[in-house]
């Protein structure tokens, strides 16, 4: 398959899990095939899914003969609303054992930035024979910083677009989650708005979520030893979301881990260098 044989609504397939708690439609796309899958997993800001974070990075893998399957987390885009009181990293792991199961994948790799790099981290922590290599960017586990002041600059203009959904708020959001964000479109604004403004109702959930339990991603830094997956590590040094602190962290929990720190990169490192991550990513699952 080439890049321009798939597209966001050839690939879109919804599922229906009952897993745990949860009881509700999942929106996700697939695509290429082969004997290997990995699952991708975005991150938590307004109008995110799985195709608009990881909309660069497809095509290498596809072509290089893995299947791969986009999964838009409950309370984003296509997916069913939800509201989170407890741990939204161990509810979007509900949710992807859930998708797993219905699509009778046993083992999987995973790709998860920002929330789906903590929800990946739970989804090993539970299912520690389901995953096979572990890519995690900008995230990881929840908890605290050394040296950053927390909720990040990036963390509270994300509460504040979740609140007031608004081009300028968005544009002021993103400003910070590149390290240039004069590679940012008129048209990756608006699309990103236009995401955003379709579905209030995760919006109104996720404003509800962070009032219940402001801790949506839990500190997962004293059980990161459990985990023994290789764990390729991705961070931009200019990360002003997550910052690469927390990756140090990972680094010295997860018995096999390795970091890559990207300069000139913010938040989004699979978009801010996708050619230099898709290589890197390729490497780490082939060897
Ligand atoms: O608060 C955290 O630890 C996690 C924050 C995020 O997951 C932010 C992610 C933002 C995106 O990936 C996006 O596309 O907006």
């Amino acid at each position: 398959m080439t890049a321009t044989a798939f597209t966001e609504a050839s690939t879109s397939r919804f599922a229906r899990i009952k897993e745990g708690d949860l009881d509700l439609q999942l929106h996700y796309n697939d695509v290429g095939q082969g004997k290997e899958t990995v699952i991708m997993l975005h991150g938590s800001g307004p109008g995110a899914s799985g195709w608009a974070n990881f909309n660069r990075n497809i095509e290498p893998l596809v072509n290089a003969g893995y299947r791969v399957i986009l999964l838009d987390c409950p309370g984003w885009s296509k997916s069913d609303p939800v509201v989170s009181q407890g741990s939204r990293s161990n509810l979007n792991a509900t949710a992807l054992k859930g998708l797993l199961d219905v699509l009778d994948l046993d083992r999987v790799h995973i790709i998860g930035n920002s929330m789906g790099a903590h929800s990946t981290v739970a989804f090993a922590l539970e299912n520690p024979e389901r995953i096979g290599k572990l890519i995690l960017m900008g995230g990881g586990t929840g908890g605290p910083s050394a040296f950053v002041p927390q909720p990040t600059e990036g963390i509270k203009l994300i509460g504040a677009l979740y609140r007031d959904p608004t081009i300028d708020n968005l544009k002021k959001m993103m400003s910070v989650f590149v390290f240039d964000a004069s590679s940012l479109t008129e048209e990756l604004f608006q699309t990103r708005l236009d995401n955003i403004l379709s579905r209030r109702d995760h919006l109104e959930n996720f404003v509800k979520s962070s009032t219940l339990n402001p801790k949506q991603f839990p500190d997962f830094s004293h059980r990161l030893h459990e985990i023994s997956a290789e764990t390729l590590l991705v961070w931009g040094r200019e990360d002003r979301f997550v910052p690469m602190d927390t990756g140090l962290r990972l680094l010295a929990g997860l018995p096999k881990a390795r970091l890559h720190v990207f300069n000139r990169c913010g938040h989004w490192a699979q978009w801010e260098h996708a050619d230099a991550f898709n290589r890197m990513v390729l490497d780490f699952l082939t060897h």
